[in-house]
């Protein structure tokens, strides 16, 4: 630059000739003035490839007056590799299944990983033939009409309830009281064949096993015949 200045300028000192600024005139300079304290050793190439960042947080940060240094993380270097995660810890490891409820929201659902439970026993529904719903069974209970086929209630102990096994002419015994229920076998909602099963017998039991809501009391108390009484003794 000084010699292309100096070729369009003859008049102009050299750089030698111009040991300070003060003598180059006022509108030309040929360099930097000179900086105090910088050595002109070549340092300024090196300055010029330092590429390494400026420490962050600074040195005089408030993050770095902090007194647990551990939480600031550490600043690597081009030619520092980053360590390696920390092993997992493999106590608390499951097979994909989450342990607690603070698991990860994309852990598979606990209800996904176990199989439905099935239910005890399947109960089948029964097609009641038309006008046999619950309502014409009340209405046909309500309407006057002998259902008992008996002109008195009676004490029946267990060797005659037997006799009445039929479909058309079928007694049972329910907490103590015996019915007729061949009027009810059309209109039961678990059908004819179930019901048939306690023909003649004790259905206590078995109807508080199926359904103890039921209140067979009020259902059949026009069917009423009599009650059950222990078998008379032979001697
Ligand atoms: C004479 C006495 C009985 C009466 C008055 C009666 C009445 C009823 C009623 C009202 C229901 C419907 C219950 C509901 O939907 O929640 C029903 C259902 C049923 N009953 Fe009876 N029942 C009698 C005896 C029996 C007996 C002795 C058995 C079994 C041997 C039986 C087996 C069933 C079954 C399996 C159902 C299920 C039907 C379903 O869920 O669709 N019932 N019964």
């Amino acid at each position: 630059m000084a010699s292309f200045l100096r070729s369009w300028l003859p008049s102009l000192p050299t750089a030698s000739a111009a040991q300070s600024s003060d003598d180059a005139p006022d509108n030309i300079r040929i360099s930097p003035p000179p900086v105090e304290g910088d050595d002109d050793d070549g340092s300024e190439t090196e300055k010029e490839t330092d590429d390494s960042p400026p420490a962050f947080p600074s040195l005089n940060s408030a993050q770095r007056m902090q007194t647990d240094t551990s939480s600031i993380p550490k600043i690597l270097m081009d030619n520092q590799r980053m360590p390696p995660p920390p092993a997992p810890n493999l106590l608390n490891r499951t097979l994909g299944v989450p342990t607690t409820s603070r698991a990860g929201g994309l852990a598979v659902p606990p209800t996904t990983t176990k199989p439905p439970v099935k239910p005890s026993k399947k109960r089948e529904k029964v097609a009641l033939a038309p006008g046999h719903s619950p309502l014409d069974w009340a209405a046909l209970k309500s309407s006057g009409t002998d259902l008992r086929g008996v002109d008195t209630l009676m004490r029946i102990p267990p060797s005659v309830l037997k006799q009445h096994n039929t479909r058309d002419d079928a007694w049972s015994a329910f907490n103590g009281k015996v019915y007729n229920i061949t009027p009810y076998l059309p209109f039961h909602p678990g059908g004819e064949k179930e019901l048939m099963r306690v023909a003649g017998r004790d259905g206590t039991k078995l109807f508080a096993l199926t359904h103890a809501w039921v209140n067979a009391d009020f259902m059949l108390d026009s069917c009423l015949v009599g009650f059950l009484v222990p078998e008379p003794s032979t001697s």
